[in-house]
């Protein structure tokens, strides 16, 4: 096996280029790539992996070139400079590092608080000229203030925990934060619209999502206490800045501080200049300790999926460790196959997929294998489709997926049993493991049969009467076909039968016409694997 190579293409702490090396990786830092989108696009195509920070912007034409990429890492939390649903549609799994800087940007927003309160950057910047403008500068105490945060995940958590221990009275808007945990932190869980009525200073800490955009927008921000200060350390657009620009120019808003900004790099903007506005170059992960953090996550996390298929902190996929991931495969592979050999039997629209996961199989990373199930059923119909994506492809078609586990019920250790309903028909196909690594068939239409799987097969549904062996063997064999196995199953004597026949050759539209004159023969299939 090559090794895999992997592109850095924005400014990562160095250690990430030891761990990749480390690890057997091939690996090529271009730290100010990420910038060059013409010559990123010219270059993507020889790379296996991409990490990256945040000035790299991972859109769907740079996907589009990027023919061998398997994971794209992000050194950070954001992931918001990645089009995600184009990097799913390309099977790409993207990951970011959730809490490697977190700290650092709560601390962030902190010094911003008190850069606002105290007018620091104004002062220094004064007094360094020489003016000693004592009188100028007054500023507010943060001890007994109400901090509105807004959106109290990591971060926001970590903020509202410092704000505690300054002795703010903290006040929380974020759907998500459940009672119990507001109570952990010490804030209060309040609405949106009673946060902009209360806090003296404002935090926004929310992902940049369709509802979160704007989220401050002129309507929110007019609803807030006069002499409010703001700080966003979270995302550019969470702020409408040209409303905020007039509030500051009008006294409603007392200070800003912004470390990021609608257009980065931000060169011009409408709160440049502003009194009482401190701003940062998106600084706020920037320290050498959190920058060593997600370099250090990014590149163990890229490494682990490369070389080992494990998958962590996937935004798009679910997680697979490394010691779970040699014992999952097989299990992917059955699923694939299964859902290959009844999406090659399903002619007519697909409604929905049940998959029942039994003993030893309910126990693993079902989400992956049920992945791996619809990418098998789907592909019949659309070639390219991969497993990252299937389940979102299956659920804009319209496609209910359901799954089940539970304990073992027979004689398999791990039984996996898909049901695909059409319009017209339910049909059911089970599979196991066996020796440890096999996939093998069990159960069609609940008739038990046990067959392999070979890139080449024929499934034939007869009525169970004699001569049918006979006959099909010796047609295959005056047409050239070698067999390499044949399995028979029947729900009854005399009642349904079916039979897999595993073969050498590609079998044609005439011979499978001929098979199908067969006395008996109801159905025959070519599938492929
Ligand atoms: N300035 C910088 O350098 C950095 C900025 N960030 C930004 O900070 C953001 C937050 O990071 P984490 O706290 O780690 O994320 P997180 O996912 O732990 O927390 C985000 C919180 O926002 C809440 N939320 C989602 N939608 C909301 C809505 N409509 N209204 C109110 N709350 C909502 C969620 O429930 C969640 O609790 C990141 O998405 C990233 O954009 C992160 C790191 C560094
Ligand atoms: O990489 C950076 O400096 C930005 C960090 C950030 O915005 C994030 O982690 O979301």
């Amino acid at each position: 096996m090559t090794a895999p190579k992997v592109l850095i293409s924005d400014a990562l702490s160095p250690a990430a280029v030891q761990i990749f090396k480390d690890r057997g990786i091939e690996v090529d830092f271009q730290p100010a790539l990420g910038k060059d989108k013409e010559k990123l696009a010219e270059i993507i195509g020889n790379y296996d992996g991409l990490a990256i920070r945040s000035a790299t912007k991972v859109t769907s034409a740079i996907l589009a070139k990027a023919t061998n990429l398997k994971v794209i890492g992000r050194a950070g939390i954001g992931v918001d400079n990645v089009d995600i649903p184009a990097a799913t549609a390309r099977g790409v799994i993207v990951m970011n590092t959730p809490f490697g800087n977190s700290i650092t940007t709560a601390e962030h927003a902190i010094a911003m608080m008190f850069a606002l309160a105290r007018e620091i950057p104004a002062a220094d910047a004064s007094t360094q000229a020489g003016k000693w403008e004592k009188n100028r500068f007054m500023g507010v105490e943060i001890t007994g203030k109400v901090l509105g945060i807004i959106g109290c995940g990591n971060i926001g958590s970590i903020v509202a925990d410092r704000a505690v221990g300054l002795k703010m009275r903290v006040i929380a808007f974020d759907p998500f934060l459940s009672a119990e945990r507001a109570l952990e932190l010490g804030v209060e869980k309040v609405e949106l619209d009673d946060l902009l009525a209360r806090a003296e200073i404002i935090t926004l800490h929310t992902p940049m999502t369709p509802q979160t955009r704007n989220i401050l927008s002129r309507e929110a921000l007019a609803k807030t206490r006069p002499g409010v200060r703001i700080i966003n350390c979270a995302r550019g657009g969470l702020v409408d800045e040209e409303a905020l620009a007039e509030l500051l120019k009008s006294g409603h808003v007392a200070g800003a501080a912004l470390d990021v900004f609608v257009e980065e790099p931000a060169t011009a903007n409408p709160l440049f200049g502003l009194p009482n506005v401190v701003c940062t170059p998106h600084l706020g992960a920037s320290t050498t300790e959190a920058q060593e953090n997600v370099a250090l996550q990014v590149a163990e996390q890229m490494s682990d999926y490369l070389l080992r298929g494990a998958i962590s902190n996937a935004v798009n996929f679910p997680s697979i460790t490394a010691e779970e991931a040699p014992r999952l495969k097989p299990y992917i592979s059955l699923a694939e196959k299964l859902g290959s050999f009844a999406g090659q039997l399903t002619e007519t629209d697909i409604k929905t997929i049940r998959i029942v996961y039994e003993g030893d199989v309910a126990h693993m990373k079902i989400k992956a294998l049920t992945s791996a199930a619809v990418a098998g059923l789907l592909r019949p119909a659309l070639a390219d489709i991969n497993i990252v994506a299937a389940p979102s492809v299956a659920r804009e078609r319209g496609i209910v997926i359901e799954e089940t586990t539970r304990e073992k019920t027979g004689d398999h250790d791990s039984l996996i049993t898909l049901e695909v309903e059409t319009e017209n028909l339910t049909r059911a196909v089970a599979g196991t493991i066996i020796a440890g690594t096999k996939p093998r068939i069990v159960q069609i239409k609940g008739i038990n049969v046990e067959a392999d799987l070979l890139p080449r097969m024929l499934y034939i549904t007869n009525h169970d009467r004699p001569g049918f062996i006979g006959r099909i063997g010796t047609l295959l064999g005056e047409n050239g076909i070698n067999i390499a196995h044949m399995q028979f199953g029947r729900d009854f004597e005399g009642g349904n039968a079916i039979a897999l026949v595993g073969i050498d050759q590609v079998v044609g539209e005439t011979l499978l016409k001929e098979i199908n004159t067969i006395p008996n023969v109801v159905q025959v299939k070519a599938l492929t694997f």
